[in-house]
């Protein structure tokens, strides 16, 4: 696996926007400058008073610096936030992208709560963060050339004054390798607590039948939480005592300018009240440097975050990666598809394996029904998932005819397919039937005993909030529309009345062999077997066709 190479906040947004210009830091420091010309312009014009007070240039001076200070501070607050939007914008399209070119079992072993809390948590952690950071890069530029502007009043308050913030500087770099650890800590526990709340609410209707049950799910919930709250207060306990360290620095810096400063330069007396004025002016943005040390830690964990979870689909798609313009070739006019020695295992994290299924050697004959059968756990979606080439297998090859399946045809080999899982998902729109004529997907719904539950107007679904047997008639109303070569039905029938069950496997099934449809079905429905053309047994991960009692035993279908 590729490691990330760490980049921090500016480096991410140039790298999603090639927008970070010269113009942004200028106005950066433009905004930082004008806002010390606006102090050195007031005491400038506070010294006049004894001598008949300010004259026109103070305030032409006074003017051109807010001017100059709102014109920046604006262009640079717009501008920033559009970068980090943009920004954003562009990463959550990339990874939506990547993610679905990926591998389904690469997304089964990253897992959903981690991609949703990266695309959506970290990624507006990130654009919140952007226009902080380049108010506090115009507070440090304020700061430096108000440092600049005691140094004409007093050197020595300007390095009295350096000398104390390089301390607070110092004090922040000592500790941040442990915030930025204390903060990836939390970021994990955080997941943790995402994780929990998803069980809590996808759980729901279990919890609120069983209170025990509820009761030890919020127990759990509820330490996820204490333990985030617990490293994420001490990593701000940590920042906490440095802010009070760098508001004790400056409170220390005004009572030695007033207390010690007299005493190093005799000179300076007259000054002192300019001095205290520049160091209460630079008070709030000191505080806004201070303040965006944490933010940077944080989002510094939360690119790192983004990055592993790309790397992660890199990694997945850098096997096709070569293959991503490559023509779809239609191949439904194929005659067989061949399984040869097959072989696919899942594996645990630690990378032993849990279950196993395969070898497998099989023909599924154009226009041929099969039904697929066994029990729990036996391995049949496991068969679906690499017959319809959503899983790669670990052995063995797939060929459509003579032609074998890899990289260059596999998504021309996956178009062969319509299939329904058993946890499909129901959009409310025809996505890629566009052209779907509405009083046809209509006379659909009214054969398949929905059209009093759901219409299709406007191109969308009325309705989708039906019981679990009207979803799967209404995901079969859409396979049907697909117009596939190859139909992979999952147990579609189980939730049926016995009515459309009877009409699902008597007139559909027929019906789509008669329109010359290749169909595996995978059923426990033991009295319908007669309608398929062979009855595939799986049994531990191995097939056998129970349709040739030659050779029961043999997986050589
Ligand atoms: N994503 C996965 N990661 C690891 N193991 C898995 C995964 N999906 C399934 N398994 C394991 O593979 C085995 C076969 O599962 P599969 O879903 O293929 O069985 P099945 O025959 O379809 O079962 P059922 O009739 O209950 O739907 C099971 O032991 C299951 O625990």
């Amino acid at each position: 696996m590729n490691i990330p190479s760490r980049i921090g906040i500016l480096g991410f947004l140039q790298r999603e926007t090639h927008a970070l210009n010269k113009k942004l830091f200028l106005l950066t420091a433009v905004s930082g400058v004008a806002n010390a010309m606006n102090l050195a312009v007031i005491n400038a014009s506070v010294d006049t008073l004894k001598t008949g007070g300010p004259s026109w240039q103070h305030f032409l001076w006074f003017g051109l610096s807010i001017a100059l200070f709102v014109y920046s501070l604006r262009y640079v607050l717009y501008e920033s936030s559009r970068i980090a939007e943009n920004a954003i914008c562009s990463v959550r399209v990339r990874l939506a992208d990547k993610i679905r070119r990926s591998d389904l079992l690469a997304l089964e072993t990253i897992g959903g709560t981690d991609i949703h809390a990266r695309i959506s948590r970290d990624t507006a952690a990130i654009a919140q963060s952007a226009r902080p950071l380049f108010s506090a890069a115009q507070s440090a530029v304020m700061i430096v050339f108000t440092l600049g502007y005691i140094a004409t009043v007093s050197p020595v308050a300007m390095l009295l004054c350096a000398g104390l913030i390089a301390g607070g500087a110092a004090v922040y770099l000592k500790d941040r390798k442990g915030y930025e650890e204390g903060l990836k800590k939390s970021s994990e526990k955080e997941d943790e607590l995402f994780s929990s709340l998803t069980g809590l609410l996808a759980g729901f209707k279990e919890l609120r039948i069983n209170q025990a049950k509820s009761d030890d799910v919020f127990g759990d919930f509820t330490e996820t939480a204490g333990q985030v709250r617990d490293v994420r207060t001490r990593v701000m306990m940590l920042f906490s005592n440095n802010i009070v360290l760098v508001e004790m620095f400056l409170v220390l810096l005004l009572g030695a300018i007033v207390f010690v400063l007299p005493i190093l330069s005799g000179s300076f007396t007259g000054s002192a009240t300019k001095i205290v004025a520049a160091i209460l002016f630079f008070f709030g943005p000191l505080g806004n440097v201070v303040t965006m040390i944490p933010v940077i830690s944080q989002v510094n964990v939360t690119i790192g975050n983004l990055q592993r979870l790309e790397t992660t689909l890199d990694d997945t798609l850098a096997k096709s990666a070569s293959y991503e313009d490559a023509p779809i070739i239609d191949m439904s006019a194929f005659k067989a598809i061949r399984f040869d020695g097959i072989g696919f295992t899942y594996l645990d994290p630690d990378g032993n394996a849990t279950f196993r299924v395969g070898p497998i050697d099989c023909t599924v004959r154009h226009g041929e029904m099969l039904f697929l059968v066994g029990g729990n756990g036996s391995g049949k979606t496991t068969f679906l998932k690499l017959f319809t080439a959503l899983y790669q297998p670990q052995q063995g090859a797939i060929r459509v005819d003579d032609e074998q399946i890899g990289p260059a045809n596999i998504q021309s080999y996956r178009n062969l397919f319509s299939a329904i899982f058993s946890d499909f998902h129901l959009f409310d729109r025809l996505h890629g039937l566009r052209d779907a004529a509405p009083e046809r997907v209509n006379a659909l719904l009214k054969l398949m005993g929905i059209s009093h539950k759901t219409a299709f107007v406007d191109g969308y679904f009325t309705n989708t909030r039906l019981s679990t047997g009207q979803r799967k008639r209404l995901a079969l109303v859409v396979s049907y529309l697909e117009d596939k070569a190859v139909y992979v039905f999952d147990e579609v029938a189980a939730d049926q009345d016995p009515h459309f069950r009877r009409y699902f496997y008597e007139t559909m099934l027929p019906e789509l062999k008669k329109a010359g449809k290749t169909v595996v079905v995978v059923t426990h429905d033991d009295r319908y077997h007669h309608i398929a053309d062979r009855v595939l047994q799986m049994d531990y991960g191995t097939l056998r066709d129970t349709s040739n009692p030659a050779d029961p035993n043999s997986t050589n279908t």
